[in-house]
């Protein structure tokens, strides 16, 4: 259905154009062509593999499936080749790469903020943290503080001392990641390789100040001139920082990591997979929905939450590449809408770009496949849009979804009244299903029934249902784009965004989760007042068993020890008390 629309409200004028994107469409790892790439002679991958490496002109290396692999099937797990602190990171222990606040550190015998490495005086949590390499006995061997690093970093002096404030933000963080990896040449050759066969896009790179300067600046002078390491070259440095921007996932707590195969998975706007890391940082890439013999297994690199135009700029700022997937093709967004505009003229929210894979084409209010319109007294059909036609320069939306964007960041998530605020002074102008809007619901979908004043036993039946409804939103939007077994994809609270992957620590999950407690409560409300039989009451008890059987489903895949894994252990614990009742 979607297609089809898209197809009719595309700009239809250059026929040059449509087949240039044809072709670039059909490289898209969603569509169904990869046995025409060749495989990578490359990868000599182990057997047991439920995947081959592919080569295309486009994409480069990928993933493709070599049997039909079930939704949920682990599909890959690895160990880190390397773990570090992401950018403009706050103090962490380079030992353990946990940050100094609440009762993680113990603070320096000679009353300093913190403990401090003998030789180099960065931050540590503690003298016996395990991360720290000490007589062969390194519990984290490479992945925490070694011997090397602390030598590379008091090479002209102990440089940790210029990390003064534990709580601030630093851009000292930021050469910790690419000097791990260029010592690796020296302690682990076979470590070195795999990352060297990662791809930088440094001639892209080169050519963007914004990215070439900064780190010139920030990590290349730093490493070479301030540290004194010469021995690493600038370019060399340079496509280390590019591996790094291009490939790594965000881990953890703030932290960003380089695998060895998972690097290989391409992107997709409406991924098949989705992934989760545990303590030792070992990342689990599982199916979430089916993937049949021959398909690309992919991922996101964005979030999904977003709207085309703004993923596909961070895509193409961040990744160096035009995403022509589905998803991004279709104006609608595969039906969800999720970047419509409210016309000022006939007030239907129908205003939708021209070409999506065109940043600077225009938007236009188009005639949209709604419910066919009554005929009238004459019998003929009504006009469905009264104003097909209206436009807005690309650039206009643009001004306007950046300013969007940064009133919803500006929001404090944790406010109900301030992000109900939000939904209804731009419910004039944007689809409900807005992707700004989206995100809103998506804080409110938590804090009702959490935060002070909203808490659940607090909440009027109306609340409740506001809950629940919004959950059945965002629920309906999550199955167009990320169907499955799947979390939902969400920024987390950290502001940088240099890893290939965001973590995801909301999930559809957990919007599962939420929603039992409202329909349960308003179930023994309404029992209560003999508003409801004892038939509704099995009824309405079989759909919350039904929303935590779910929750438990997504959820128990995550790791034990991570907040979504705790909720899936909360969900089981719910599913049976639910079970006693019923
Ligand atoms: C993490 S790497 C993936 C592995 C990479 N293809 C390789 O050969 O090393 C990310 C890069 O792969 C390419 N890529 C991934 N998904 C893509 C897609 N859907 N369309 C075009 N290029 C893609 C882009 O060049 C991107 O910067």
């Amino acid at each position: 259905m979607c297609d089809h629309d898209s197809r009719k409200q595309r700009n239809s004028k250059s026929h040059k154009k449509n087949h240039k994107r044809q072709q670039q469409s059909n490289q898209q790892p969603g569509n169904n062509n990869h046995h025409e790439d060749p495989d990578d002679p490359e990868w000599d991958l182990p057997p047991g593999r439920p995947f081959k490496v592919k080569i295309s002109p486009t994409m480069g290396r990928y993933l493709v499936a070599t049997k039909d692999i079930a939704a949920g099937d682990l599909i890959l797990r690895e160990e880190a080749l390397i773990v570090g602190p992401c950018q403009n990171s706050k103090p962490v222990c380079l030992g353990c790469l946990k940050q100094f606040d609440g009762e993680h550190y113990i603070r320096s015998s000679d009353n300093e903020d913190c403990h401090r490495c003998m030789g180099c005086q960065w931050p540590l949590c503690s003298p016996t943290c395990p991360g720290l390499e000490r007589d062969g006995h390194a519990r984290h061997a490479l992945l925490g503080h070694t011997y090397e690093e602390c030598a590379a970093l008091s090479a002209a002096g102990p440089s940790g001392r210029r990390v003064m404030d534990l709580r601030a933000r630093t851009p000292l963080y930021n050469v910790i990641v690419p000097l791990r990896i260029l010592l690796l040449e020296k302690q682990d050759p076979a470590r070195w390789r795999a990352v060297r066969r990662m791809q930088s896009h440094d001639s892209v790179r080169r050519q963007i100040p914004g990215v070439w300067q900064v780190n010139q600046l920030g990590v290349v002078d730093r490493i070479r001139n301030e540290f004194g390491l010469q021995q690493f070259a600038e370019d060399e440095i340079h496509s280390v920082c590019g591996i790094l921007e291009v490939n790594a996932f965000e881990v953890g707590d703030g932290q960003r990591a380089l695998y060895d195969l998972a690097f290989l998975l391409a992107h997709d706007c409406t991924p098949n997979t989705s992934h989760a890391d545990d303590e030792s940082r070992a990342l689990s890439i599982r199916a979430s929905v089916p993937i049949p013999k021959g398909r690309a297994i992919t991922l996101s690199y964005a979030y999904t939450i977003q709207g085309t135009l703004k993923r596909r700029e961070h895509l193409k700022e961040s990744k160096f590449f035009d995403c022509c997937c589905p998803r991004c093709s279709d104006p609608t967004e595969l039906g969800t809408m999720c970047s419509a505009l409210v016309c000022p003229r006939c007030g239907r929210a129908s205003v939708l770009p021209t070409d999506p894979l065109q940043a600077d084409a225009p938007w236009r209010c188009v005639p949209r496949s709604a419910p066919a319109p009554a005929p009238t007294p004459a019998g003929k059909h009504a006009e469905p849009n009264p104003c097909p036609g209206y436009e807005m320069p690309a650039k206009e939306v643009k001004e306007f979804l950046d300013k969007l964007t940064d009133e919803s960041e500006a929001l404090d998530h944790n406010d109900v009244m301030g992000l109900e605020g939000f939904l209804v002074k731009h419910a004039a102008r944007l689809h409900p299903n807005h992707f700004v809007l989206l995100g809103a619901k998506h804080s409110l979908s938590q804090v009702y029934g959490k935060v002070q004043g909203y808490l659940i036993h607090q909440l009027s039946d109306a609340l409740l249902e506001r809950k629940l409804t919004i959950c059945r939103e965002i629920l309906r939007i999550f199955d167009v784009l990320e169907p499955g077994v799947s979390r939902l994809r969400g920024e987390n609270q950290f502001d940088h965004f240099d890893a290939l992957l965001v973590s995801h620590p909301k999930s559809e999950g957990i919007t599962l989760y939420e929603m039992h407690a409202p329909i349960m409560i308003l179930t023994t409300r309404q029992f209560e007042a003999n508003a409801i039989s004892r038939k509704d009451l099995r009824t309405r008890l079989r759909e919350v068993a039904a929303c935590l059987e779910q929750a438990a489903h997504i959820l128990c895949l995550e790791p034990e020890s991570s907040s979504e894994g705790a909720v899936g252990r909360a969900a089981q614990d719910a599913l049976q008390r639910v079970r006693q009742w019923q």
